[in-house]
């Protein structure tokens, strides 16, 4: 693992994968120019509208996501997280999935969300993910990059179950992938502190692309994509309009903080 600069990009998604595709572009080409060689992209970056056009699109999203990703990678040469976009499956539901792309194109690892977001907000919003998508039904990977040191990937709501970023880190990961699209409502609130945590108690960095801003009807994000160091000190926020959070990573400062709290050494269970 070598030092070097990643981007978490911060953008307000559509339900228009061709507009959603242009705004990633540049706000890639952005990370890049600002030296960045490991780029994470928010939850529903392709496309964020009304579940049954997202349904009905699915095939479509898919195949022009993963093209996409494959060719931003290879152009850019970066490794590029896509970090959530409908696949369909034999069900007529999709998989939320997220894919992780290397600088020949190549696919390093993918996922499949596991916790889905069926939750009533006492402001009035009803989301009920798993009305069209299909749980996954194993741990996300790690992928052991030889110079970005272990990527483990997860998808936002995911955020709120350490345990599963616990595993992540007992198959080896230091950076943690959290891409979201938190509404505006639970953000305020528990964005900021579950990814501070996330970093903290597994002494590794937290990579967040988020989306921000009013999307379709009454969909509200909360932005702040960010990135956390394994102290859980906030070393870059987006604030809350399009754009990116990009900081340092740094195997050095993950060694020092390991040692400084060694909590991982210290697990009983
Ligand atoms: O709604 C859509 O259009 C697309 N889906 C999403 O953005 C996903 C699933 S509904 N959102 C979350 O997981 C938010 C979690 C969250 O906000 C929290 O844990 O507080």
């Amino acid at each position: 693992m070598k030092s070097y600069l990643a981007a978490a990009v911060q953008m307000t998604s559509l339900p228009d994968l061709t507009k959603n595709l242009a705004q990633a572009e540049e706000l890639i080409e952005l990370g890049v120019r600002r030296g960045a060689e490991l780029i994470g992209l928010p939850e529903n970056f392709s496309f964020l509208g009304d579940d049954t056009v997202k349904v009905a699109q699915a095939t479509e999203i898919a195949s022009q996501t993963e093209q996409f990703l494959r060719r931003m990678a290879q152009r850019f040469q970066i490794t590029l997280l896509g970090g959530g976009y409908p696949v369909p499956t034999a069900t007529g539901k999709v998989y939320n999935t997220a894919l992780l792309v290397g600088p020949n194109g190549q696919e390093l690892a993918r996922y499949q969300k596991v916790h889905l977001f069926d939750v009533d907000l006492p402001d009035g919003n009803i989301y009920h993910e798993s009305g069209t998508v299909l749980a996954g039904s194993t741990l996300p990977p790690v992928y052991a990059s030889p110079t970005l040191g272990n990527i483990g990937l997860s998808v936002c709501y995911d955020v709120r179950f350490p345990e599963l970023y616990r595993a992540l880190v007992k198959a080896g990961a230091n950076v943690l992938f959290v891409p979201a699209a938190f509404t505006a409502f639970t953000g305020k609130d528990h964005w900021q502190v579950l990814l501070q945590a996330r970093a903290i108690e597994n002494t590794a960095y937290v990579l967040a692309p988020a989306q921000t801003g009013q999307h379709y009807a009454r969909r509200q994000t909360h932005g702040h994509a960010m990135i956390v160091d394994p102290w859980g000190t906030i070393l870059a926020d987006a604030g809350d309009r399009p754009g990116l959070a990009v900081a340092a990573i740094e195997p050095l400062r993950l060694e020092q903080v390991r040692q400084q709290m060694p909590c991982l050494q210290h697990r009983v269970f």
